[in-house]
């Protein structure tokens, strides 16, 4: 059998009854360090130029980074180029710190330091690995053979470290597979190190703690975070960091419980690019804080920026439903979605706290707007399409008319088999309640004892006709007008009228419901003039009652 299950075994929690972090909550942003330059780098079919590295670091700096993977200088000339560029044209920001990763191997740190040669200040990022797997199979080393690697490591890294003393040097350390490292000989090596670099508070080094390949539920990352961060020495002279992968999803997840757990400082990548399934994303987990009122330090408000460049920079797609900047994530097709989202925007205020259902964030803080919210096909419903007609073309539709309309454009949706565009809806609107087979030309009304008498001109494909009527207002004495001309009752069912935007040269839009003997019809105008509105919308919910009337009779025939 080649699917089976029992090839693998399950992994063995660790056993810890005092956990703290369940308890815990995130109160502030983590210190971010992006590696989208050299762990997203390292992922790609073809890795980045120098050129297409130098637009990402721009990026990754206006975003707001401090700390910046730049690279692996020894593994490639290109990495080393572009390392050498970075210095030598002065691209770095005084308050960035650059990052370079490096084996525990002596030529390449030689080589490493090399490619600093200059800067003011950058963290060396030492790492071997650690698991049993990687000692065994890959190593060939028992603990002690590891530990070796490490300390070797770790004294290069110091003793090269000072034959550049113009710089302001930063120690890192990574026990590589750190996830799947046994979490007492993870304190044991990660404390081996931290011997040879004697951290102080005020010179801290840094502990990286990877699930360099993701293999448990989050929890148990969290609680091999928490164990390292109650048992290393020289807790207060490290920043304790993590840097998750994605291999079951769920590498957010895990960066933030290792927050909850005691971690300080977090790696990633911007939209999660990076070895197999990728890195943390770095723009999903600083959204999640974000979304709690938290401020994430990084300014991830030009999200179309963001998207471009990587996508260029690293040739990979972007799933529309990526967290936070997929070209779907703030649209709703389906009907009772958008009936809340309309609900709820009606009601939101500026200067309230954002709750909006549906929507985790206001879509217009990553510069995304409120016409992308509610697209609307066969799934929709009214409060969708009268959301999309008030945000794009400013018509409040009453609800009645709300349903009218939707039952047409449902029709047209389940015809076409897809998304009806806004457009579209606003053509279906038009020809359906406004374009009717009259036009009033024009109207006249005299006050006769306590009725009103209107005489109104209307030009029909017949001809132009004038009708008069008497009532109590313009909108009685015309329906007693058109009574007078043929044998069908009109009797006004609602009505409802606004401005159409703001000031007195508004123009004024009606909504009129109308029955016609039994038949119900619908009718929208907008004139400048709110009587000839209401009289026009009034008439062409006439024509509208009797085109159903017509096309009933047609399909019973
Ligand atoms: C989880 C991570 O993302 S770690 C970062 C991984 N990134 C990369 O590997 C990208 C850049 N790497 C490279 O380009 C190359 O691996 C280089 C240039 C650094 C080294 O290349 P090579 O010298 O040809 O070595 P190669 O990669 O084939 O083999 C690794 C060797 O280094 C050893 N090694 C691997 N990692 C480490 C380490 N962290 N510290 C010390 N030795 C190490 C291996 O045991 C192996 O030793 P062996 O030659 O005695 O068998
Ligand atoms: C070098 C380390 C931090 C790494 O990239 C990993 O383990 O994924």
């Amino acid at each position: 059998m080649a699917f089976d299950h029992k090839k693998y075994r399950p992994y063995h929690p660790i056993n810890k009854t005092d956990r703290r972090w369940p308890n815990a909550t995130i109160e502030h942003s983590p210190k971010w360090c992006s590696v989208d330059l050299r762990d997203g780098n390292q992922a790609l079919i073809d890795p980045m130029t120098v050129d297409q590295k130098d637009r990402l670091f721009s990026l990754l700096v206006e975003v707001g980074f401090k700390e910046i993977e730049v690279g692996f200088p020894a593994a490639s000339q290109t990495d080393f180029d572009f390392v050498r560029s970075l210095i030598e044209q002065n691209k770095i920001p005084d308050d960035v710190t650059i990052q370079v990763l490096t084996q525990a191997r002596h030529d390449l740190i030689e080589r490493t330091y090399e490619a600093l040669k200059g800067v003011k200040q950058a963290v060396v990022h030492l790492y071997n690995s650690t698991s049993p797997t990687q000692r065994e199979k890959v190593f060939k080393l028992d603990k002690q053979g590891i530990v070796d690697i490490a300390v070797n490591g770790a004294k290069t890294v110091k003793a090269l470290a000072a034959g550049y003393p113009e710089t302001h040097w930063t120690f890192q350390y990574s026990p590589e597979s750190f996830s799947a490292t046994e979490p007492e000989f993870a304190v044991e090596i990660c404390n081996a190190v931290l011997a040879v670099w004697q951290p102080t508070p005020e010179q801290p080094a840094i502990i990286n703690l990877p699930s360099t390949v993701e293999m448990t539920t989050p929890n148990v990352f969290a609680d091999q975070i928490e164990y390292m961060h109650e048992n290393f020495a020289y807790r207060d002279s490290v920043i304790l960091s993590v840097h998750t992968h994605n291999d079951r999803g769920c590498a957010v997840a895990a960066a933030e419980l290792a927050i909850l757990a005691g971690a300080q400082r977090v790696e990633g990548t911007l939209l999660g690019n990076g070895e197999r399934t990728g890195n943390m994303d770095i723009v999903t987990m600083a959204m999640n804080l974000y979304s709690q009122g938290i401020d994430p330090t990084l300014d991830l408000s030009g999200v179309s920026k963001i998207v471009q460049t990587i996508q260029d920079c690293t040739q990979l797609p972007v799933h529309p439903r990526h967290p936070y900047v997929g070209e779907l994530v703030y649209t709703a097709f389906s009907g009772s979605h958008q009936d809340a989202i309309n609900k709820c925007l009606q009601v939101q205020h500026e200067s309230d706290h954002w709750d909006v259902a549906y929507l985790p964030i206001d879509p217009t803080d990553v510069g995304r707007s409120y016409q992308e919210v509610v697209r609307i096909n066969s799934q929709s419903g009214k409060g969708g399409v009268a959301f999309v007609l008030e945000q794009i073309y400013g018509f409040k539709l009453p609800r009645w008319m709300q349903i009218a309309l939707s039952k047409v454009v449902q029709k047209r949706a389940e015809g076409v088999g897809k998304e009806i565009s806004v457009d579209e809806i606003y053509r279906v609107f038009t020809e359906t309640f406004i374009h009717s087979a009259g036009k009033i030309l024009n109207y006249d009304i005299h006050q006769q004892h306590d009725k009103q008498r209107l005489d109104a001109t209307i030009e029909t494909p017949h001809g132009v006709t004038t009708i008069v009527g008497i009532g109590n207002g313009p909108l009685e004495a015309f329906l007693n007008a058109l009574m007078a001309h043929d044998s069908t009752h009109y009797e006004i069912s609602d009505y409802q009228e606004h401005a159409m935007g703001a000031g007195s040269k508004a123009d004024a839009a009606a909504y009129i419901a109308i029955k016609c003997n039994d038949q119900n019809g619908y009718g929208v105008a907008i004139q400048q003039d709110s009587v000839l509105a209401s009289l026009q919308a009034c008439y062409n919910a006439v024509v509208q009652a009797k085109q159903v009337q017509d096309e009933e009779q047609l399909q019973a025939s």
